[in-house]
């Protein structure tokens, strides 16, 4: 082995990287380094700029290195990195969620999704005295043992739904039905109802690709739980401020008993966060007991870039832009498939999507791994040479940002056309 950065990587990072999706594996690629990024641009470390729609895996809804978050960081920074004592944006950061999100009682911060949905589990087994846990295939909820299981994103990506090394005592408290399917979900119930503690679900999938919820999906999470005495969490560490403003959810009229943040709410930063209803949170040492605690929760920096990224996108017309950037963009790339007679179909929610390489747009896992994942793999690295990058996995969403101007759209559909000319 050499001396490329890759080949040091490879030496002393398992597998090249500290996030699996990281490995461009799910498209027999080699990843690039990033040097910086600028707006909607990520630089490599050899100096190739790439237009980004990967966007750090959603947080950079304001693209890359936004003047505002960059001086609430600088400033923070230059004040302290981390003090162990409670903080005046910790509050804010909390009252922020709660104002905007309709139903949120209360907060705890954390530093990651992982974090947040593991705890979520823990509250509503708590709460509810159960053991059992629903989670829907093909979605990803982080990488703790209990949601480990038919799990999507890089664990679908490198076919390892089921990690090594979860306990099969862990796995069997996990049930596990396929997504938009609610007679699955009643069937669930009826065999198991009295020890089910939560369901737990991405109101948009976005793991498995973007999988958008048939109309009576969430509503009918939303009776069965009550109806069983389960509660629901809405895992909305991708869909939180990326779909909207606020939760979807939220956005729906819905309330979950829980709700799970992360991504835009730490503009880049390792942010994660739990919230829902006050009598579940208030079960949360040290008000009550169930154990959860954190040195670098609530870090000032990261609530610093946080709140500076979300006043931003509270600004009035933030998301009616963005949208219609990310649907031009979504529906010019079907477009200029469909020209070159490539079967193609997207899913789009908000400043999120994914373009299938399949006729139809999928309802759950078992179809998206009915697309064509190695036409994506083709349109991946085509792309990509030609100066856009993708997601390097058929299983991930597109994020496009407030930076990715119409400019930008218009020079990535022209890329685009050529290489599905190519195809
Ligand atoms: C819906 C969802 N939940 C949880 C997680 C876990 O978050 P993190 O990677 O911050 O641990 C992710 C992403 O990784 C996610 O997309
Ligand atoms: N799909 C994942 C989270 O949303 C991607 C992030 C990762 O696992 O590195």
């Amino acid at each position: 082995m050499g001396d490329t950065l890759w080949e040091r990587a490879q030496r002393v990072l398992p597998g090249g990287v500290n996030s699996p999706v990281r490995s461009f594996r799910g498209v027999d690629g080699q990843p690039f380094f990033a040097d910086r990024g600028e707006g909607p641009y990520l630089i490599s470390e050899d100096g190739t700029p790439y237009i980004d729609y990967v966007m750090g895996y959603g947080p950079l809804i304001l693209g890359h290195a936004h003047p505002a978050v960059v001086d609430a960081v600088e400033r923070q920074a230059a004040r302290g990195i981390g003090y162990g004592v409670p903080t005046r944006r910790e509050v804010e950061m909390a009252e922020f969620l709660t104002h905007h999100i309709p139903g949120l009682d209360m907060v705890r911060l954390v530093n990651s999704g992982t974090e947040a949905t593991m705890t979520a589990l823990r509250i509503a087994r708590a709460a509810t005295g159960r053991p059992r846990v629903v989670k829907f295939a093909g979605s990803y909820h982080g990488h703790h043992d209990s949601l480990l299981i038919k799990a999507g994103s890089g664990a679908a990506t490198l076919g390892v739904p089921d990690s090594a090394g979860v306990p099969s005592e862990i796995a069997a408290l996990t049930i596990t039905v396929p997504y938009n399917d609610v007679e699955a979900l009643e069937d669930a119930f009826r065999q198991y109802g009295s020890e089910i503690a939560a369901v737990i679900a991405e109101p948009v999938a976005g793991n498995m690709g973007t999988v958008v919820p048939d109309e009576d999906f969430l509503p009918a999470i939303r009776s069965i739980t009550e109806r069983y005495g389960a509660l629901w969490i809405s895992d909305e560490v991708m869909t939180g401020f990326r779909v909207g403003l606020g939760t979807v959810a939220s956005q729906r009229g819905l309330t979950p008993d829980l709700v799970t943040l992360a991504k835009v709410i730490g503009a880049g930063m390792p942010v994660g966060a739990y919230g829902g209803k006050r009598e579940y949170l208030s079960l949360v040492a040290p008000a009550g007991p169930v154990y959860q605690a954190g040195t670098f929760s609530g870090n000032p920096i990261a609530t610093a870039a946080g709140l500076a990224q979300l006043h931003e996108v509270v600004q009035p017309d933030f998301y009616s832009v963005l949208v219609m950037r990310t649907e031009q963009l979504a529906k010019g790339l079907v477009e200029r498939a469909r020209r070159h007679n490539i079967p193609v179909s997207v899913h789009q929610a908000g400043a999120m999507f994914t373009l299938f390489f399949r006729d139809t747009p999928p309802r759950n896992f078992d179809e998206v791994n009915r697309s064509d994942t190695e036409g994506y793999r083709r349109y991946f690295h085509l792309m990509l040479e030609r100066g856009v990058f993708m997601p390097p996995s058929p299983f991930e969403s597109v994020f496009v940002s407030s930076r990715h101007d119409a400019e930008v759209i218009e020079k990535t559909l022209a890329v685009a056309e050529e290489v599905f000319q190519k195809l």
